[in-house]
């Protein structure tokens, strides 16, 4: 395999032939089965806190679309929940299918949504940077919100609209003045557990907190997203269609409600 991606010669089930950690006990996603979770009295609400200026540019790397943050220092940080001090934005990216019926990483009770949005965060409180957090077993806080099809988002028209300047792999566009708050559903209630990245190198560094409420996106909105490209400017065109990772072993984890 030379480099991974989702299609059959380099997708996720042949990703543990260079990252052998992708059989490992606390890999992400999982299929949240909905009995199984265990109410926390003890959980607080989450509490994001996000400064619009912490926004930089909107990026296609290829596997998915970004909107990358400044994160220089603490002006948007997450906080509460299952997480101790606080954990600062880092960026944003999108999880999609080739049709509407698929496309979520997670899945609850079996069911997979539209697609699922990650705004990553990284412990600044203990780790000076994020790559060093990337390597801890409490460094990384992922927020995962689901998107079912319906209305267009008129919050994710920010983003969908400006797809077309960063088609090919590699492109970014100025895109500041924004705040992900925009694309939290009403309800912060969650789920949550310990997990990995879902993206290659599946670092086991990641405190999952899954919104229970998904958001809205709209077909049109979301073809968009599949008409990004995998591939860069004068390589041949090659549809980014999918990028989601199947459900994961949930090997005992606990999944704790708030
Ligand atoms: C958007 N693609 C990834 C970009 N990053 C990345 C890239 C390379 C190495 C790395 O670890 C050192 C991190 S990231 O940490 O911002 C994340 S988190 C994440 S997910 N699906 O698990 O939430 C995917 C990505
Ligand atoms: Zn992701």
């Amino acid at each position: 395999m030379l480099h991974w991606g989702y299609d059959e010669h380099n997708g996720p089930a042949r990703w543990k032939e260079v990252f052998p950690v992708a059989n490992g006990d606390r890999q992400s996603p999982i299929d949240i089965q909905t009995e199984e979770t265990k109410y926390d009295p003890a959980l607080p609400p989450i509490s994001p806190n996000y400064d619009p200026t912490s926004a930089k540019v909107i990026l296609n790397n290829g596997h998915s679309t970004s909107v990358e943050f400044d994160d220089t220092e603490n002006k948007s940080v997450l906080r509460g929940g299952p997480l101790s001090g606080s954990y600062r934005l880092r960026q944003i990216h999108f999880h999609w299918g080739a049709s509407d019926d698929i496309g979520s990483e997670h899945a609850v009770d079996g069911k997979k949504y539209a697609a699922e949005l990650h705004v990553v965060h990284w412990n600044s409180d203990k780790y000076s940077t994020f790559v060093e957090a990337a390597r801890q077993r409490d460094g990384l806080a992922v927020m995962a919100v689901f998107l079912k099809i319906g209305e267009c988002n008129s919050q994710l028209k920010k983003i969908t609209d400006r797809l077309d300047a960063i088609r090919a792999k590699g492109k970014q566009a100025l895109f500041t003045n924004f705040d992900p708050s925009c694309l939290l559903p009403h309800s912060l209630d969650y789920w949550t557990y310990l997990g990995s990245l879902t993206v290659p190198p599946l670092l086991e560094s990641v405190i999952w907190i899954i919104l229970r409420e998904p958001i809205s996106v709209s077909s049109e909105q979301l073809a968009k997203f599949r008409s990004l490209l995998c591939t860069a400017e004068g390589e041949g065109a090659c549809c980014m269609l999918r990028n989601y990772r199947p459900p994961q072993p949930l090997k005992g984890r606990e999944v704790r409600r708030n």
